[in-house]
């Protein structure tokens, strides 16, 4: 198929490439700069593993990146939608991007098309969109079609899908996203069909869904450092239960990124424009927010409260691993404390630095921020490592080294990565997320 997809971040450059990896013609339309020249000369703007290789392999060939709007919505059969919907401050969705392109849309297009609306967008906006389309006469079919690939294994859920969505109130605009689809259903993936709006809030359903499961988690780890409970065989003992599963139940610092917070934000925003208390969704973000905060109070039972002049070495900025998106990551909470309160911070991630050296500059040109070119250098001296992305370079440290490197024997294991028995054998105290059930942990809970 010949066909159009606007935005070269996250979702518009995996699905670009994905598609044209199957044989479509595609052609990716960006308007930032930077991203765009980067692109056409196949370099990827982001970290996502394999993506770089597989767009080198597709550009100029099946895939053209282009900045010109003219060319790229002038006729294709299909345009998916990939642009930006983040927060507004009252946690509503901003539309802006999405509604930027209606009027080019309006503008360029010549030929009857489809646009697929891949962005997570507020219930009713496909609705209103295509209100839009009707009164100015543009030939389009509005369809939404959310997506669910995780970053870090982004090509992988997007090749492999368990479902596609395809919500849409015409049954011949349906069918032509359906066959766009055809070489990634072959084996499993179901294929769904219902209302347009019906698709936009199963999206939000399903982050929701997935986001209350952490928080459910976190919020049962607080309760098991209180009763000697270590909630990493809690969750063993309950994810082995089918109903239950063993996924996104894994306690930790707290989810960040740029979906789960901005998408819960908009559900509970949809909720109080329809006059309904949603306390169950509040409930996930507050929890969310204070476990964010628990990694302070942690460091303080490590540390003490006065933190002036102490070093503490953070391992992992990212808001999960495989990815150097820093959006609302953990890690940052517990930076921004570190430094107005006077420590120096040592830290090292695999990717996020130099998003993270963009976001804190200040801090970086003073010194009180080093960003560190591989782990070990990051805990010299350090009164504390903080382990707050769990990035696979950092599951097995060689302990030994990490001993003699760090200024003071301290560890927050805001992933529970590590073995706390191991640990406070070999005299490390240790502060791990719900691991109640320790000794050591109680003893050192205790002493802090
Ligand atoms: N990041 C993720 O893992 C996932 C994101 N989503 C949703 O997909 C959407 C996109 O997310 P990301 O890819 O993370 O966003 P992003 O912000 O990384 O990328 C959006 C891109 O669109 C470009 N853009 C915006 N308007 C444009 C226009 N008129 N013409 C050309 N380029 C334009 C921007 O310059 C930017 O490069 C959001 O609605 C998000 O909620 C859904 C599933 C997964
Ligand atoms: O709408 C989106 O953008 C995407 O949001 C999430 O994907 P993503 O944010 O890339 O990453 P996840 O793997 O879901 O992790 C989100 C956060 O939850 C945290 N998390 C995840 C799982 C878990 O058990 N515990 C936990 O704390 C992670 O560390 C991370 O901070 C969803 O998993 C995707 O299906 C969805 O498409």
């Amino acid at each position: 198929m010949r066909l159009t997809v606007v935005g070269a971040g996250y979702v518009g450059l995996v699905s670009a490439c994905c598609l044209a990896e199957m044989g479509n013609q595609v052609c990716l339309l960006e308007h930032n700069p930077a991203r765009l020249q980067a692109l056409q000369q196949g370099r990827v703007p982001i970290y996502e593993p394999g993506l770089e290789a597989l767009l080198q392999q597709v550009l100029n060939r099946q895939l053209q990146v282009t900045g010109n709007v003219s060319l790229a919505l002038n006729e294709p059969e299909l345009i998916l939608v990939a642009v930006g919907t983040p927060s507004q401050a009252d946690g509503n969705v901003d539309l802006s991007q999405l509604w930027q392109l209606a009027e080019a849309v309006q503008e360029h297009l010549r030929h009857p098309t489809v646009l697929v609306l891949k962005s997570t967008v507020a219930v009713g906006t496909g609705d209103a969109l295509q209100a839009w389309f009707e009164q100015r006469a543009i030939p389009v079919q509005v369809v939404n079609n959310p997506e669910f690939l995780k970053e870090g294994a982004a090509l992988e859920d997007f090749r492999r899908p368990q479902r596609i969505l395809i919500g849409a109130e015409d049954a011949a605009a349906a069918a032509i996203v359906e066959r766009l689809y055809v070489p990634f259903t072959r084996n499993q993936a179901r294929v769904l069909h219902m209302r347009r709006r019906e698709a936009e809030f199963s999206k939000y359903a399903a982050n929701a869904f997935l986001a209350s499961r952490i928080s459910f988690m976190n919020e049962l780890a607080e309760l098991a450092e209180h009763v000697q409970v270590d909630i990493e065989a809690v969750r063993q003992g309950i994810g082995s239960d089918q109903r239950i599963g063993r996924h996104f139940i894994y306690a930790g610092c707290g989810y960040g990124g740029s979906c789960f917070p901005k998408d819960l934000r908009a559900l509970s925003h949809l909720g109080r424009s329809q006059g309904l208390p949603l306390p169950l969704l509040s409930a996930i973000e507050q929890r969310n927010e204070r476990q964010k905060q628990r990694l302070i109070d942690k460091l303080e039972a490590l540390l003490g409260s006065h933190w002036y002049g102490k070093r503490v070495a953070l391992w992992g900025l990212a808001f999960k691993p495989d990815t150097d998106d820093i959006r609302e990551a953990p890690a940052l909470v517990l930076l921004r404390a570190l430094l107005a309160r006077g420590a120096t911070v040592q830290a090292h991630d695999p990717a996020a630095m130099p998003a993270v050296a963009e976001r804190f500059p200040e801090a970086v040109a003073s010194g009180q921020l080093q960003l560190c070119n591989e782990p070990y250098a990051a805990l010299e001296n350090a009164h504390a490592l903080c382990l707050l992305t769990e990035w696979k370079l950092f599951r097995e440290p060689d302990w030994l080294r990490v001993m003699q490197l760090l200024a003071e024997p301290r560890v927050l294991d805001g992933r529970n990565q590590y073995d706390p028995g191991q640990l406070a054998t070999m005299g490390f105290v240790y502060l791990g997320i719900g691991r109640g059930g320790l000794a050591s942990e109680r003893r050192n809970r205790a002493a802090a």
